[in-house]
């Protein structure tokens, strides 16, 4: 997956500068063609994360999307053994990776794939292992999908910050079990996704109970409904638990989950799919991202936004970006489709009060804002509610902003307003 700079070879003084921009570019392009982005990612080590991802890509792939399945678990791998997944990749005409088709509509990509021996311990450094991560995306013949599911390893590491920081539009899947150790980790995982401005689609837990085979009774192996308590407590969604069943053990061990999900009608595959429904809607429309509470008390409110249409807001004074973002004159909404700015539009905000804007933006179907300058609490107020805040831009027109951010060339300083 090496890539060339276009403009020369090492004499050209500008190539690894040039390097980097095709690289953002062609990420950039891979991922217009992307629907939904999903990092599914656990606090913990174990809790069946890969098997949840998996499994999902599975079911929605059944379901008749185009799939892509990517493991970045850079240094334990498990999909291609989960998924019976083995050889090399092709390379097509364009240099890129064409991934493995486990079926017609559902595509996977492991680093396991591409080791010569797959007992190598991969050992990498953060900066190299975001360097991969943004080859996958970048160089690999993905096509048009509407979903991407990233495995990640588990933790608040490198890899699923390098999937923030390369995917803009990721959502975050949170996969836990329901005892207390788990569910301590993942409340790590939910502030990580907070602070890396990762929307979070909802938590699922799994091995909730396993249930005998002899007399169906359910065996709360973990204890019960921890899952569900801390999506309440931490304002997330709760997607859905699925039970402890034993043949998804020897289905990993074997390689044959995709027989068990496609052929099994027992209760593991009942909740798989009530889970994948449940994903199915949160994912459409994205404005549905949004923690239940809020969603409950603003659903009368709400502007209801296309699917896959982003939209930003920017507050601003005289037609330019204002740093004051609480005592702006207006807000300027601009809706992105892509890479594509389709809309403009302008609204006053009501007279300043601690903790309306967020509220108020939200009501419009915002998704993200760029500031220049905000305080913490009402960054966590967005971010409650799932919104992505960008602040220390600087003083400009809001289409442009829009534009640079688009194009990766929006730079960002201090936020000019912390208190
Ligand atoms: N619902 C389930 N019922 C029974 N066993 C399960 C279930 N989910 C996962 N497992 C098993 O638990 C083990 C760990 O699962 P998996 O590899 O998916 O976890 P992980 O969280 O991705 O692990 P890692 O820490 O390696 O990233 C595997 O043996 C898997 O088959």
């Amino acid at each position: 997956m090496a890539h060339s700079c276009q403009h020369g070879d090492s004499a050209c003084s500008g190539g690894k500068a040039h390097a980097d921009k095709d690289e953002d570019r062609l990420v950039h392009e891979q991922l217009r063609r992307i629907g939904h982005k999903l990092l599914v990612m656990s606090g913990k080590g174990g809790v069946g994360k890969s098997s949840v991802a998996a499994g999902l890509a599975i079911a929605l792939a059944q379901r008749g999307f185009r799939v892509g399945l990517l493991d970045v678990d850079l240094h334990g791998p498990s999909i291609p053994k989960i998924l019976g997944v083995q050889g090399s990749f092709h390379v097509d005409d364009q240099k890129r990776l064409v991934p493995h088709a486990l079926t017609e509509n559902l595509h996977v990509v492991s680093i396991q794939l591409l080791l010569d021996n797959p007992d190598a311990a991969v050992i990498w450094r953060g900066p190299v292992k975001h360097g991969v991560i943004k080859q996958f995306i970048a160089e690999v013949h993905w096509g048009d999908l509407d979903y991407l599911i990233v495995d990640c390893p588990p933790g608040t590491g490198d890899e699923p910050l390098s999937i923030a920081q390369t995917i803009p539009d990721v959502h975050a899947v949170v996969v836990t079990t329901p005892q207390e150790i788990a569910l301590q980790d993942v409340r790590k995982s939910i502030n990580f996704c907070r602070r890396a401005h990762v929307p979070i689609l909802g938590l699922v837990e799994n091995m909730s109970a396993l249930v005998c085979p002899h007399c169906g009774k359910e065996v709360p192996l973990f204890g019960a409904g921890g899952g569900r308590k801390t999506a309440e407590r931490m304002h997330v969604h709760f997607l859905g638990n699925l039970p402890f069943d034993l043949r998804v053990v020897e289905a990993g061990d074997a390689g044959t989950t995709l027989g068990l999900v496609q052929s099994e009608n027992g209760s593991y595959a009942n909740a798989l799919n009530a889970l994948t429904a449940e994903v199915i809607q949160r994912c459409s429309p994205p404005a549905d991202f949004q923690d239940q509470e809020i969603r409950r008390e603003e659903s009368e409110e709400k502007t209801a936004m296309e699917p896959n249409v982003l939209r930003i807001a920017v507050p601003t004074a005289e037609g330019r970006l204002c740093n004051h973002f609480g005592h702006c004159e207006k807000f300027v909404l601009i809706d992105v489709r892509g890479s594509e700015i389709q809309n403009r539009t302008e609204v006053t905000p009501p007279p300043h009060e601690p903790g309306l804007l967020p509220r108020w933006l939200a009501d419009h179907g915002v998704g993200m804002v760029i500031a220049g300058g905000m305080g913490r609490r009402a960054i966590g107020l967005f971010e409650e509610r799932g919104i992505r805040v960008l602040t220390g831009a600087p003083t400009d027109d809001p289409q442009n902003l829009v534009r640079r951010y688009l194009e990766g060339t929006l730079e960002c300083g201090a936020n000019v307003c912390d208190h």
